[in-house]
C-alpha cells in the first residue's frame, strides 16, 4: 500500500494500457487520477454504473459513488463500522472518537460534537484573521522593493499550513502562538521541541512512519537517507503526547481555579467530560489525550489542502476572484481600521461559502470513506439490492459523487455572473468545471446555498458519524478569505516572457497534479527552497 503509490508514474508508463488500467484500482488514491473512468468501463457494461466489487488476495472490496448506497452506509454506523487501519494510524495516542466504534464511540461522540460550538467558532474566527495578518505581513516585510503595492512569495501554501496549525493550536488548546514568535519560541525546560513544532511534525507523518515505535525512530542510522527527519519524528512522537499533557494540567488548573472561562476545545472537553463524571460516561486521560490528537490531526491537513487549492483556483481564475470581492467589499468593517467580526461578517460571506464548496467539489482532500462489515448486510435502492458478505470493505468514492452528471451539470446557471457564459470552456461537461456561482439558489429562495441530493455532497461525511469539526473548517476559510482579499489581490507570477493563457495552463497542470497521501495534496508546492514553486502576488488595492 505504501510502496505502491511512488511508484505509480514508473508503472503507469511501463505497463500496457489494459493491466494498468486495472492494476492502478489496486494503488491507494486512484479516485483523483481516474475520476469515473473505472465505474463507465467496468461497472456500467454490467448495468449499474455507480457500483462495482474490487475482488483480490485481500478482503472483498465494493467500490462505490451511489448517493443513495453512500447515505445508507453513513445512516448506519453499528452495521458499517470503522476499517481497522483507522484504529493503527489514527489511535497512535490513545483511543479517540475516529478510532471508536459501538458505545465507546457513542459516548465520545457526545462530548467531541458538543465542545465545537458558537464560542469556539468566535474564537476560531479571530485566531485566523489574526494569523492571516501575521502571514500578509511576513509577506510584505520579506520583500521590500516595492513593498508599498505588491510582495510576492513562493512560500504562501507552506504559510497556510502555519495558520491552520496556530488556528488549531490556539483555539484547540488554548495555546495561541504569535505569528513571528515561532522560531524564535525556545522549547519548554525538559523538551527538545515547541508543542507547534512537534505536532506539525507529528501531523505530516500521521500516514507513514508514525506508526514505528519512538525508540527504533530515535535510533534510526544518521547515514540513511531520511535519517535526520526519521530522529525529528521519533523526538516529536515522544514529545507531542508529553506537551499535550502539560497543557491539559495547565487548563485543569485554570478550569479549577475559576478563573475567567475560556473557550478552546481542550477547555469545552473538560467541563463536557466532567458533566458525564456522575454517569461514569466521562473520557479517560488516554482517551482525553487521544482525542486531543484527533481534533488536530483531522483538522490540520484536511483545512491546510482545502485553503491551499483555493489560494491556487484564486490565481488561476481571476475572475471569480473579483466575484468573490464584491462580495467582501460588501461585507467591509464599518470602521476600516476594524478587523472583520464573526457575528456580522459570517453570515454575509455566501458567495465565500459556495467558493470553498466548490473547492471541496473538486479537490475533495478526503477522495474516499472506508468502512467494514463485521457481520452480512444488505443495502437496498433503488437499483436493486446489494448483499455484503462479513470482512467486506466498502470505499465511498467522494471524488466521483461530486462528479454525478445527474446531481451537479447545469444547476443554478441563472446565478452565474456575466463572464461564465463566455470563459466556460466549451467541450467540457459543467460538473467538471470550476463554477462556484452553481451553488447560489436564486434570489428570494429559502436556502440561498443548494442543498445537493443526500449522499451526492461527502466532503465532511454524512449522517452519525459526520465531521465535527466541519463548521470550524467553515469559519477559518471565510476568515482567511475575507482577511486575504480584503486589502489585496491574489495573482500568479509569470514564468519568464508566459502569456495569461500559458500561466493558466501551467497552474492547471499544478491542481491535477495532486496525490492523496491522507488527504489530497497538490505536488511541488509546500517545502520548497528559495526558488520554485508557485510564487504568489499579494498586489494592495486601491
Ligand atoms: C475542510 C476541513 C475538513 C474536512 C474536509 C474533514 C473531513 C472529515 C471526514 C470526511 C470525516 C469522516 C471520516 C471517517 O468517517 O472516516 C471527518 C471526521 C472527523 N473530523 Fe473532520 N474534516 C475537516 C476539518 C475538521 C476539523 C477542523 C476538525 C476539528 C478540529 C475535525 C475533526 C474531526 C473528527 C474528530 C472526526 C471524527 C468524527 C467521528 O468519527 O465521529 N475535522 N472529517
Amino acid at each position: 500500500m505504501v510502496f505502491s503509490v511512488p511508484l505509480r508514474p514508473f508503472l503507469k508508463r511501463n505497463l500496457p494500457t489494459s493491466v494498468w488500467n486495472r492494476l492502478t484500482l489496486t494503488i491507494y488514491g486512484w479516485e483523483f487520477h481516474e475520476k469515473r473512468r473505472p465505474f463507465l468501463q467496468y461497472a456500467a457494461p454490467q448495468g449499474n454504473d455507480k457500483s462495482f466489487m474490487l475482488a483480490g488476495c485481500g478482503r472483498l472490496e465494493l467500490w462505490t459513488c451511489d448517493p443513495e448506497v453512500t447515505s445508507e452506509v453513513l445512516r448506519r454506523p453499528r452495521d458499517f463500522q470503522q476499517h481497522d487501519l483507522t484504529e493503527l494510524f489514527m489511535g497512535i495516542f490513545g483511543h479517540n472518537v475516529l478510532t471508536g466504534n459501538g458505545e465507546s464511540w457513542a459516548r465520545q461522540r457526545k462530548i467531541a460534537a458538543s465542545v465545537i460550538n458558537e464560542r469556539i467558532s468566535k474564537t476560531v474566527f479571530d485566531e485566523s484573521v489574526r494569523q492571516t495578518r501575521g502571514m500578509i505581513s511576513e509577506i510584505f516585510v520579506a520583500r521590500t522593493q516595492d513593498r508599498a503595492t505588491s510582495a510576492s512569495s513562493n512560500k504562501m501554501f507552506d504559510m497556510l499550513k502555519k495558520v491552520t496549525i496556530h488556528v488549531l493550536s490556539g483555539a484547540g488548546l488554548g495555546a495561541s502562538v504569535p505569528w513571528r514568535n515561532e522560531d524564535g519560541e525556545k522549547p519548554r525546560p525538559g523538551f527538545k521541541m515547541t508543542y507547534i513544532q512537534s505536532a506539525k511534525v507529528v501531523m505530516e507523518a500521521v500516514t507513514g512512519p508514525i506508526i514505528l515505535p519512538s525508540a527504533l525512530l530515535t535510533h534510526w542510522p544518521s547515514w540513511v537517507p531520511g535519517g535526520p527527519k526519521m530522529k525529528q519524528l521519533g523526538v516529536a512522537k515522544l514529545e507531542f503526547p508529553q506537551h499535550t499533557n502539560t497543557l491539559l494540567d495547565e487548563e485543569r488548573r485554570r478550569s479549577n481555579e475559576k478563573s475567567a472561562s475560556r473557550s478552546n476545545i481542550m477547555s469545552q472537553m473538560i467541563r463536557a467530560s466532567e458533566q458525564d463524571r456522575s454517569t461514569g460516561k466521562m473520557l479517560s486521560d488516554e482517551e482525553m489525550v487521544g482525542n486531543l490528537f484527533i481534533f488536530t490531526a483531522a483538522g490540520f491537513e484536511t483545512t491546510a489542502n482545502t485553503l491551499s487549492f483555493a489560494l491556487m483556483l484564486l490565481a488561476r481564475y481571476p475572475m471569480w476572484q473579483d466575484w468573490l470581492l464584491e462580495e467582501i467589499d460588501e461585507i467591509q468593517p464599518e470602521d476600516a481600521e476594524q478587523d472583520f467580526d464573526y457575528t456580522s461578517a459570517y453570515p454575509k460571506a455566501t458567495r465565500i461559502m459556495a467558493f470553498m464548496f466548490e473547492t471541496l467539489r473538486l479537490y475533495t482532500p478526503i477522495n474516499h470513506l472506508v468502512k467494514q462489515t463485521h457481520e452480512p448486510q444488505t443495502i437496498k435502492t433503488s437499483r436493486g439490492t446489494i448483499c455484503l458478505p462479513p470482512r467486506t470493505v466498502v470505499y465511498m468514492n467522494t471524488v466521483c459523487l461530486h462528479l454525478g452528471p445527474e446531481v451537479w451539470r447545469g444547476i443554478n446557471h441563472g446565478s452565474d455572473p456575466d463572464f461564465v457564459k463566455a470563459a466556460s470552456p466549451k467541450h467540457t461537461p459543467d460538473e467538471l468545471v470550476f463554477r462556484p456561482s452553481r451553488w447560489l439558489n436564486p434570489a428570494g429562495s429559502q436556502q440561498p446555498l443548494f442543498q445537493p441530493p443526500k449522499g451526492s455532497f461527502v466532503p465532511w461525511s454524512m449522517g452519525p458519524r459526520v465531521c465535527p469539526g466541519q463548521k470550524m473548517a467553515q469559519v477559518e476559510f471565510t476568515a482567511v478569505i475575507l482577511t486575504l482579499l480584503h486589502e489585496h489581490r491574489i495573482d500568479p507570477i509569470p514564468v519568464g516572457e508566459e502569456s495569461r493563457e500559458q500561466m493558466d495552463e501551467r497552474l492547471e497542470a499544478k491542481l491535477n497534479d495532486s496525490m492523496s497521501v491522507l488527504t489530497l495534496q497538490m505536488n511541488g508546492v509546500y517545502d520548497i527552497g528559495e526558488k520554485g514553486g508557485v510564487p504568489i502576488r499579494l498586489s494592495r488595492r486601491v
